[in-house]
């Protein structure tokens, strides 16, 4: 079977490219990183036989049962304590009281893709991915896919053989998505309202999840400094004054930590920034509240109770939902919003037409099966939009598809 491997000239073009990016990000050109690993990925693919590459697929999910199991043991955490510079898996044995054997097993397979590094025969150091992966938020986050995740995965031929299928947008009526089939008929929303540990686990991750992905903050996406302009006037950009106005407000904005960098970025503007989510939430971000945020319990399928605001912004909340449903969430906010005054911003991936990163693909098929969500294209953000009787304003985006677009509209 004819592969690229056997095509040298194919290899060696990628390699001219990739050497020329390499001159590149040494001379400061930050998107030439983002472009080296999409070489990389493209050189890798070339040189991997379809058996290679197929395997690799294949066995990739048993990565995720050897952190997390070593997540549960303790051993991931100790490594991390321990580990420099370096640590024996009898050490991590004795430590953690986990079996030397089975450590050893799970270790060796985190070595071989790179997540720790072996250092001799059952010893092993942790490296930067480890470090990065044992933050609360991330291990919220393996612990957080693996529990509730898989087991969407383990029943969803048998919730297609019932007649189901794999409905677009099965959180519409008469519909029940594949995650209630698989966790006892409760939405994914209530499967964490009822189990502490697992909220807890997804909303540090959620809070953390952006950290060190060398991603621009939405509010440098969307020029804050250039369109919320802190003195009175008729520009059509001034921001109003009053002790009551309220400039921002982060809708089902998780433990705040947009709003509060949003504050902590520009203590200059004036008005109110609220944070709004479910109960639950926010009972969390009462035990540590943020400077200069209030906090507000929100059911956002009810009635907006803030009126006029300058922005109201939504952060990957329409991919958590069908079209439906986003029109039930998002026409309670703009009932609340004033016609010239008020914008309405969503954060999510827009995604292009073709050459959809892994990232924003994967994101996609992974709203579709534990939500009832789905990542837009531009043509579909349109549509959405213009049905709520919204005009988008502007797509503010920095160009690169594996990141996410800041979507700004207001009332038509
Ligand atoms: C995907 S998270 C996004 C959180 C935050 N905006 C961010 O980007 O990190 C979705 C958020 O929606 C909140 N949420 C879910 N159902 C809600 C509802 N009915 N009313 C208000 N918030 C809700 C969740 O608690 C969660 O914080």
């Amino acid at each position: 079977m004819q592969q690229d491997s056997d095509d040298p000239t194919k290899l060696e073009s990628l390699l001219e490219i990739i050497q020329k990016d390499v001159k590149a990000l040494k001379a400061g050109d930050l998107a030439a990183r983002t472009r080296l690993v999409d070489r990389i990925a493209q050189l890798q693919r070339a040189v991997e036989t379809p058996a290679e590459r197929t395997f690799k697929m294949r066995f990739a999910f048993l990565q995720q049962f050897a952190i997390r199991i070593l997540i549960e043991n303790g051993t991931f955490t100790t490594l991390c304590a321990k580990g420099d510079p370096k640590i024996t898996t009898e050490e991590l044995s004795q430590a953690t009281g986990g079996n030397k054997l089975l450590i050893e097993r799970l270790m060796r397979l985190l070595a071989a893709v790179g997540v720790i590094d072996e250092i001799a025969e059952n010893t092993y150091k942790p490296n930067a991915v480890t470090h990065f992966m044992n933050q609360p938020g991330f291990i919220g986050a393996e612990k957080h896919h693996f529990d509730l995740h898989t087991s969407v995965g383990v029943r969803m031929i048998e919730y297609m053989r019932t007649g189901a299928g794999v409905e677009q947008f099965n959180d519409e009526p008469g519909k029940q998505p594949p995650w209630e089939y698989s966790h006892n008929g409760k939405s994914f929303w209530k499967s964490l309202e009822e189990d502490p540990e697992c909220k807890q686990d997804f909303d540090l991750y959620m809070a953390a999840r952006r950290q060190g992905d060398l991603v621009p903050e939405w509010f440098q996406l969307y020029p804050v400094g250039q369109e919320l302009v802190p003195t009175t006037g008729n520009n059509v950009r001034s921001l109003k004054t009053g002790k009551d106005d309220v400039l921002f407000v982060d809708v089902a904005g998780g433990l705040g930590h947009d709003v509060t960098k949003f504050r902590a970025y520009f203590p200059q503007l004036p008005g109110r920034c609220v944070l709004q989510d479910l109960p639950k939430t926010i009972a969390q971000v009462r035990k540590n509240p943020p400077q200069g945020v209030e906090l507000m319990e929100y059911d956002f399928f009810t009635p907006q109770p803030v009126k006029g605001a300058r922005i109201y912004f939504f952060r990957n909340i329409a991919h958590d939902w069908s079209d439906l449903r986003c029109s039930e969430i998002f026409s309670h906010t703009i009932a609340a919003m004033d016609k010239e005054y008020s914008r309405i911003l969503f954060e999510d991936f827009v995604l292009p037409s073709t050459g959809a990163t892994y990232r924003s693909a994967s994101m996609d098929v992974h709203m579709l099966f534990s939500l009832a969500g789905i990542e837009r294209t531009e043509g579909h953000w349109r549509e959405l939009l213009r049905g709520l009787g919204l005009e988008i304003v502007k797509i503010w985006s920095d160009g690169i598809v594996e990141h996410e677009a800041v979507i700004e509209a207001r009332k038509a």
